[in-house]
């Protein structure tokens, strides 16, 4: 099976202040298409990081990361865009949604930047996101909850190859996040998307095929 992402001896770390903080040391992944992914971990360990590093905001200190089995260590901004564009999609705690912008609009600008037009697959994802009576609604107007739906549905709008999510039930009651824990996984077997999703929840993580863990610095591979 091809992968989507891996990584090479990866090594990343931050500088605070006099001292160097090592996060992530020498370590080796791979996503598979249409493999999903929990990633766990205490607190600090690292795993935004790791999210951030194979989404391209932060670079490793040293090692390689491949996606769609091309190599990034040479990308540039403009093919890390490509990248973004054509086959990511981000969850993140930060809902980073376009205030001055409606559901439907949020949900319609990534495919916007590809020139792709709102699809059936669009209609699919806000009847099941619970979306439709809140389509023309001002995402600043909106709950947590309804923000982090949005942010699935603008995240799912272009059929990503790859969805990285951290905590995308966060803010969700127990009955949606299950919700949107069984559309991920449709999703992943249908358009065959790959999942990497941080949590903290046992519930969630048990949706995923595979549980990666991590902690001081390297992970640990559970296959189920
Ligand atoms: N941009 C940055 N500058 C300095 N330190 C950073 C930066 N980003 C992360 N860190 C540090 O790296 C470590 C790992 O942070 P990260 O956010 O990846 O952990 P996490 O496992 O996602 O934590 P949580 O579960 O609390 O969200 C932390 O000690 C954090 O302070």
């Amino acid at each position: 099976m091809a992968d989507v992402a891996k990584l090479n001896q990866v090594t990343k770390g931050f500088r605070d202040g006099e001292q160097y903080h090592q996060v992530l040391q020498a370590v080796d992944l791979q996503i598979n298409r249409g493999d999903t992914v929990a990633l766990t971990g205490p607190s600090g360990s690292g795993k935004s990081t790791l999210l951030n590093l194979i989404a391209g905001f932060e670079m490793p200190d040293s090692g390689e990361i491949l996606l769609n089995q091309a190599s990034t260590s040479h990308w540039q901004d403009k093919d890390w865009s490509h990248f973004r564009r054509h086959s990511l999609g981000v969850v993140f705690q930060q809902f980073n949604l376009l205030t001055p912008l409606n559901v439907k609009d949020n949900i319609a600008f990534p495919l916007s930047l590809t020139a792709q037009p709102w699809s059936a697959w669009c209609d699919y994802l806000v009847e099941k996101l619970g979306l439709l009576p809140l389509l023309h609604r001002q995402v600043e107007a909106l709950s947590g909850g309804q923000q982090q739906r949005v942010a699935i549905a603008r995240a799912l709008a272009h059929k990503p190859t790859l969805l990285l999510a951290d905590e995308p039930t966060g803010n969700l009651d127990d009955v949606s996040g299950k919700q949107v824990m069984a559309l991920l996984c449709e999703l992943a077997q249908e358009s065959q998307t790959s999942i990497l999703m941080v949590t903290h929840s046992e519930e969630c993580a048990a949706f995923m095929q595979k549980r990666w863990h991590l902690s001081q610095g390297t992970v640990a591979i559970y296959e189920k």
